[in-house]
């Protein structure tokens, strides 16, 4: 193999995938054909006839409930995207050289880190671990905290060894940039200014990376761009809504840290926590080149009514002309040293629950990883998914129909739906066994209560409702939402999990669930309901590809009433 040198600011994506990983049901683009009829789709995608397990191995499974090997497939989506794993997975180290995204770089103690997200200090202890002979120094911005947080939990693997090259700064208490964050930034601005050709820079990224970044471009204070950041987000604007405005008011991101580092080789590895893995998104894209189209920005503000109150150094920056990178360093582009590389993902987890799912007696499907929208036209969608699953005959066509509409509302490709409703058609027909339909992705919530909750757990619930509503016997499907961070919402909880049968158990325990959905309740109520039995409460898990949603169908025989 040999060195190569990218072009400017590479926007390619390698996506690595867990050791051995093949899945024949997960989603990819690349794989789609260009063009095909209906009929050639479904015909395309016949299944793998089911594994039937043998003997003990099937009594055992047999015998372990649904929400247990639901929870189990959950923490196997978590596992795959660990921070260490990760890494580990995308750094080929070969003595005095390191393979990353299929690119070989020399190493002659010419490493330098830096690094910012919420997953990123478990990510520079393993890249430390790996190539700590060569690292001459790095320096990391991870969240308020961290470090101790991590130690409570046991999580030493996750932490940097004492006499660690990597000097860690905390920042960005309650996910909203600050001084110290602000200082961090300055540190890794100032870190990557001085390397020189001779050097090769690792930049780690992960989500929550934008408030861990802060350097807003003068004469912006940190206080006015914040401001215009939390107005935007509490304004329900979109994360690539945001990260648009964000990049047009820094000096770091949207491709500002690699012009800093340049004429450095720059290699960063990417958690994405972005649906679709957007590189220029993720963490507003330091490493990514990206034009900053100032109408593209103002109509943002515009449409989220800020207009009146921007502040004048906001106005000032926004009215310049947009060729900042020859003011910053004079120079037009950093000649080809960029190599931005997705290690982890939403998809990645979906493949391994999908494998997970399979040993414990599942045949997976993978519907999509990029589920959107509002959380009842999700929930819709799965409860529709249900239905078709469970139809004891040929399901009426018209739930294929809805279905096919809904998709592109809740980001779900009919092609994907498509291909799911064959397997799921196939599985009625042909008997084979209990199935694990995965999906990811963030939904929405449109809030209008003061409860406490998270859009996991609201989504739960509504998809209970929706499987309730199908008149199925005991042991019908199981659904589970949970974020991958562990935490859903402002609450302990990563979401949970539930089935047709939570109308009925809540009723007889005197809650009503209608009340807690106008009031966005959701974690109350099922921290009341049962106990909490059904909460999904994995703990710090110390990454975030968003959201995992997963309906487990048993083989079901009966007439839908
Ligand atoms: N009471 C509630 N009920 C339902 N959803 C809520 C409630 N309160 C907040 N949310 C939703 O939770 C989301 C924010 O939670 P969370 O912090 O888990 O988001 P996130 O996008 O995963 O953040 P990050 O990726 O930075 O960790 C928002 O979408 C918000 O609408
Ligand atoms: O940091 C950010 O911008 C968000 O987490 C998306 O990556």
């Amino acid at each position: 193999m040999k060195e190569q040198k990218l072009n400017p600011l590479d926007q390619r994506s390698t996506q690595a995938s867990p050791a051995g990983a093949s899945n024949p049901e997960a989603t990819d683009e690349n794989r789609r054909p260009p063009e095909l009829s209906m009929a050639r789709v479904l015909s395309l995608f016949r299944p793998q006839p089911f594994m039937v397990h043998a003997g003990r191995r099937r009594n055992m499974l047999c015998k372990m409930s649904m929400d247990s090997r639901a929870r189990k497939v959950f923490a196997a989506a978590v596992e795959a995207v660990q921070p260490d794993t990760v890494v580990r997975q995308s750094i080929e180290r070969k003595e005095d050289s390191v393979v990353i995204g299929g690119q070989k770089f020399t190493l002659k103690h010419n490493l330098h880190l830096v690094g910012f997200g919420k997953a990123v200090l478990g990510m520079a202890a393993e890249a430390e671990r790996i190539l700590g002979d060569h690292l001459v120094k790095g320096v990391i911005s991870v969240p308020h905290g961290i470090q101790q947080t991590l130690q409570q939990h046991g999580k030493n693997h996750l932490l940097l060894k004492e006499n660690s090259r990597i000097r860690v700064m905390e920042g960005a208490k309650h996910n909203l940039p600050d001084i110290d964050a602000q200082n961090a930034a300055e540190g890794i601005k100032q870190f990557a200014s001085e390397l020189t050709e001779n050097d090769l820079l690792l930049v780690l990224i992960s989500g929550g990376g934008s408030a861990l970044l802060p350097a807003p471009i003068p004469p912006i204070s940190l206080q006015e761009k914040q401001d215009v950041t939390r107005k935007l987000a509490g304004a329900g604007a979109t994360i690539q809504e945001l990260n648009t405005v964000r990049r047009a008011l820094s000096v770091l991101k949207g491709g500002g840290l690699a012009h800093f580092a340049h004429p450095a080789q720059v290699v960063s590895l990417i958690l994405s926590d972005v649906i679709g893995d957007p590189l220029d998104m993720i963490a507003s894209g330091p490493t990514v080149w990206s034009e900053v189209w100032p109408e593209e920005v103002w109509s943002i503000l515009e449409q989220y009514k800020l207009l009146s109150c921007l502040p004048a150094s906001v106005k000032e920056v926004l009215g310049r002309p947009t060729q900042r990178w020859r003011e910053n360093k004079g120079e037009s582009n950093t000649s080809g040293r960029v190599l931005n590389t997705v290690i982890g993902s939403n998809s990645v987890a979906l493949k391994q629950a999908g494998r997970r799912a399979r040993e414990l007696g599942f045949r997976p499907i993978v519907l999509a990883a990029g589920v959107c929208g509002d959380v009842r036209a999700v929930s819709r969608l799965y409860g529709l998914l249900a239905r078709f699953a469970c139809s004891p005959e040929e399901p009426p066509p018209e739930i294929a129909g809805e279905l096919l509409r809904l998709g592109p509302e809740v980001g779900v490709e009919s092609w994907d739906l498509c291909r799911t409703m064959q397997v799921l058609g196939e599985g009625r027909t042909e008997g084979w066994g209990s199935t694990c339909l995965l999906a990811g992705g963030e939904p929405t919530v449109e809030l209008t209560g003061k409860g406490r909750g998270g859009r996991n757990q609201e989504l739960a619930l509504r998809v209970a409702l929706e499987l309730g509503g199908l008149g199925l016997p005991p042991n019908g499907p199981v659904f589970l939402s949970g974020g991958t961070d562990g935490q859903d919402g402002p609450t302990e909880a990563a979401g949970a999990v539930t089935d047709g049968g939570l109308p009925e158990e809540s009723q007889a325990q005197g809650l009503d669930i209608d009340s807690v959905l106008t009031n966005n309740d959701s974690y109350t109520f099922f921290t009341r309901l049962s106990a909490g039995r059904r909460l999904l409460v994995p703990g710090l898990t110390c990454t975030n590809v968003m959201d995992v949603h997963m309906l487990l169908i048993p083989p079901i025989h009966v007439k839908i009433t």
